[in-house]
């Protein structure tokens, strides 16, 4: 396979760190490494109903809108996803009856400090997406919390491979749950809008595949037994709303800026706003809300598996409400166990490949490992 590297794999992870930070750091601190783009920042609306029909040259279309929101903002917006309205309240229902709900003793119980995949509960002021932040004198602390799990052949509805391997390459399953007692109906909810979101997910690679001129399937082997964390986050109402800064430090911040870690991330928002992302241009523009849609952005992995043709774009979520706000992600990843080289169809003689080859679970590992304050 063109992206099999084993033999000449070498750690990466010191690199994974520092690159992803100094684009970070890049990208706060106006020398942005987009700057120069012309393209006007939009997150657009794709309907993707049409790349469920038959017809290649349906898919082709959307393939396509999928490459130019690639390319520029590195965000859109996908409608016609076929996930039921039902699955995707219940999911945020269970979001507010855990963090509202549960008492502190049994969330705290299962504290992500005891998980090496850092699966379960992390409190507010736990982790810093942007580790700069916590070195940062005025730094605020990141209000979310967050309730993270992970990949497991019982959440994926073709009932995987058999395969499934954690982070760092362990025969183990990561995932910790509340039992069914402190919260009826916990599991049951988990799975249904996993599966769905797995699927979508699948669905969405092929079509990734199609607009990076390669083969639909390309990606299929690779996504046998995927990486597919997810989240459960809720941001507090705030209680001294500000209006949007046109400067990048706020008083009270709910997740800090960063870029995902993984392929693209798949993200379910209930009502209140506060999505941020960052333009080419270094200002923060909100993220325009879109019923029934499902926000999609491209993750640092698949920008560095791509050479950087795709856009991994740093967002933050600052909630500007008096209501409280919750949301989530589900972060895909090919099958940890894989190693990659930059896609064949985004290296050419006047743009060589950047990156050497990377284990896909290692490079997650370290950068969530970079979130804690203690590590
Ligand atoms: O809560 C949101 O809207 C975005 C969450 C996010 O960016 C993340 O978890 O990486
Ligand atoms: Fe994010």
């Amino acid at each position: 396979m063109a992206t099999a590297a084993a033999s000449s794999y070498s750690s990466t992870q010191t690199e994974a760190r520092q690159a992803t930070q100094a684009y970070l750091d890049s990208r706060l601190t106006n020398g942005g490494a987009t700057k120069s783009s012309q393209s006007p920042f939009t997150v657009p609306e794709i309907n993707i109903g049409p790349s469920f029909s038959a017809s290649l040259e349906a898919r082709t279309r959307i393939a396509a809108q999928i490459r130019e929101a690639c390319t520029t903002s590195g965000f859109f917006h996908i409608t016609g996803h076929g996930v039921p309205e039902e699955t995707r309240q219940a999911i945020l229902a269970l979001a507010k009856r855990f963090f509202t709900g549960v008492p502190h003793s049994k969330k705290e119980a299962l504290h992500v400090k005891h998980s090496k995949y850092f699966r379960g509960y992390e409190p507010a002021d736990y982790t810093y997406v942007n580790p700069g932040d916590w070195e940062a004198a005025d730094a605020a602390p990141e209000t979310k919390e967050g309730f993270n799990w992970g990949y497991e052949a019982g959440l994926d509805p073709t009932g995987g491979d058999g395969q499934y391997r954690e982070l760092d390459g362990e025969d183990v399953n990561g995932n910790s749950w509340p039992s069914e007692e402190d919260v009826p109906g916990f599991y049951e909810t988990i799975k249904a809008y996993y599966g769905e979101i797995l699927s979508l997910a699948r669905h969405l690679f092929r079509l990734f595949a199609l607009s990076l001129d390669l083969p639909e399937d390309y990606f299929d082997p690779m996504t046998t037994h995927p990486g597919g964390i997810a989240r459960l986050l809720y941001y507090p109402a705030s209680t001294n709303p500000q209006p949007l800064n046109p400067e990048h430090k706020d008083a009270e911040i709910g997740l800090g800026a960063h870029s995902d870690y993984e392929c693209f991330t798949v993200l379910l928002c209930s009502t209140a706003p506060g999505l941020e992302i960052l333009s080419p241009d270094d200002k923060w523009i909100p993220a325009p809300a879109v019923e029934g849609s499902f926000i999609i952005n491209v993750a640092d992995f698949l920008m560095r598996w791509t050479n950087g043709v795709y856009k991994s774009t740093v967002h933050r979520v600052v909630n500007r409400t008096r209501e409280e706000r919750y949301s989530v992600p589900f972060f895909f990843s090919i099958n940890y166990d894989q190693v990659v080289e930059t896609l064949p169809s985004c290296v050419s003689l006047e743009n060589p490949s950047k990156y050497p080859p990377i284990k896909a679970g290692e490079y997650v590992l370290e950068r969530l490992r970079a979130t804690v304050k203690e590590s």
